[in-house]
């Protein structure tokens, strides 16, 4: 069996696809993307192809080690995203050459399904606790948001009280037993994490995520140790060395990372596996398209640590798509009672409708992270 063709498809709303052909006929896709650097990922891609192409696509491992460590420059999030959705195809090639689902050449799936939570609100809070309700109708039994908008290493009273009233609102909306994840986005500088933390405690929440940038969690790991709120954090850690720091600090409780930016399937399973040792839980970050999310479940699948998946299903910068727009069959996700069960068709399980992903691409995207601004002027974080 050999790769003869590798192609991207950039679709909106800020995707990229990858689909890699073999000479048996089998066909895999991924999902090589960073959010706002698609074209770049996509360029990555191409330069890794050289490598892969003439290939036996089920030889994965030996692949990865070459396509990793062979560039002498390795990790980081262009990098890793490339190698993502190229790890990705091949194990739905492997799984769909061989007739059996992903998780099946993982060991086999240890669970049915997994609880996902649904976005609310936006990334400027308005209206989220009448969101999060319509949510829980919708049977979702866990909700995340973004926590704080704009807010500067020093910052006034009235910020940390709306972020707090706001998320007392949600408390009050949807009673104790749903989970409510506030995510600060990196927005937050160390004095003022220390005070939202403290003032959330309260409303007993599923996480705060990225409480600070993980590059500065050792500035406030007594705080974040000290608090009862779980610390999720990792969609911006790309690999196992990236994670090995943020293990030995203690201060995650939940791991974040992306199977489309931290290396794929065949790395996450292994930060899953070293963040079981810590007994940190796992949560693939997934804010993105169908063969992502088909990944993270195949992970999900088999690590015991999985404790629940993000997915895009009315996340709202998809305006323009949806997930279940570039799959033939909406059904392969297979919600109920506020999860999702893991996919048991061949190699990933998604059948990618690639007539719609060529229109969709002829059309492509140029998603960009929108640029705030503090009333100083000066930048805030997004
Ligand atoms: O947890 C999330 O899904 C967000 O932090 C997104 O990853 C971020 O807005 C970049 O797309
Ligand atoms: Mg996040």
């Amino acid at each position: 069996m050999k790769i003869t063709s590798i192609t991207t498809y950039q679709v909106p709303p800020r995707w990229c696809f990858v689909k890699v052909e073999t000479d048996t006929g089998v066909i895999g896709w991924g999902e090589p993307v960073l959010e706002g650097r698609a074209a770049t990922v996509a360029a990555a891609v191409e330069e890794l192809s050289d490598y892969l192409i003439g290939k036996d696509p089920r030889l994965i491992e030996d692949h990865w080690t070459v396509m990793y460590r062979s560039g002498f420059y390795r990790g980081g999030g262009i990098h890793m995203s490339a190698l993502a959705g190229l790890d990705q195809a091949l194990w739905d090639i492997k799984g769909k050459a061989l007739g059996v689902p992903v998780h099946e050449l993982l060991g086999g799936k240890l669970r049915d399904s997994i609880k996902v939570y649904s976005w609310i609100g936006g990334d400027r809070p308005g209206e989220t606790a009448a969101q999060a309700k319509a949510a829980v109708e919708r049977g979702f039994t866990a909700v995340k948001m973004n926590g704080p908008e704009e807010l500067q290493f020093i910052d006034t009273r009235d910020k940390v009280e709306k972020v707090v009233h706001n998320v007392a609102e949600i408390r009050e909306a949807v009673g104790e037993n749903v989970g409510i994840g506030v995510d600060f986005h990196g927005r937050v500088h160390r004095p003022m994490a220390r005070v939202l933390l403290k003032a959330l405690e309260p409303y007993n929440l599923m996480f705060v995520e990225e409480p600070v940038l993980s590059e500065h969690v050792d500035g406030v790991a007594d705080v974040l140790r000290n608090s009862s709120t779980p610390i999720a954090l990792g969609e911006r850690l790309y690999s196992r060395w990236d994670f090995k720091h943020i293990l030995e600090s203690g201060v995650a409780d939940i791991i974040q990372p992306d199977l489309s930016h931290a290396g794929g399937i065949t790395e996450v399973r292994k930060i899953a596996a070293m963040a079981e040792t810590y007994d940190v839980a796992l949560a693939p970050h997934c804010p993105l398209g169908p063969i992502a999310l088909a990944a993270c479940l195949a992970v999900d699948a088999v690590a015991y640590n999985a404790v629940i998946q993000e997915q895009s299903l009315g996340i709202h910068y998809n305006k323009s798509n949806d997930l279940l727009d570039y799959v033939t069959d909406a059904s392969v996700f297979d919600y109920a009672d506020g999860m999702v069960k893991i996919p048991s068709g061949p190699g990933l399980g998604v059948e990618i409708n690639e007539e719609y992903v060529k229109e969709r691409a002829a059309e492509g995207h140029r998603w960009r992270n929108p640029v705030w601004r503090h009333t100083d002027g000066s930048f805030a974080e997004w």
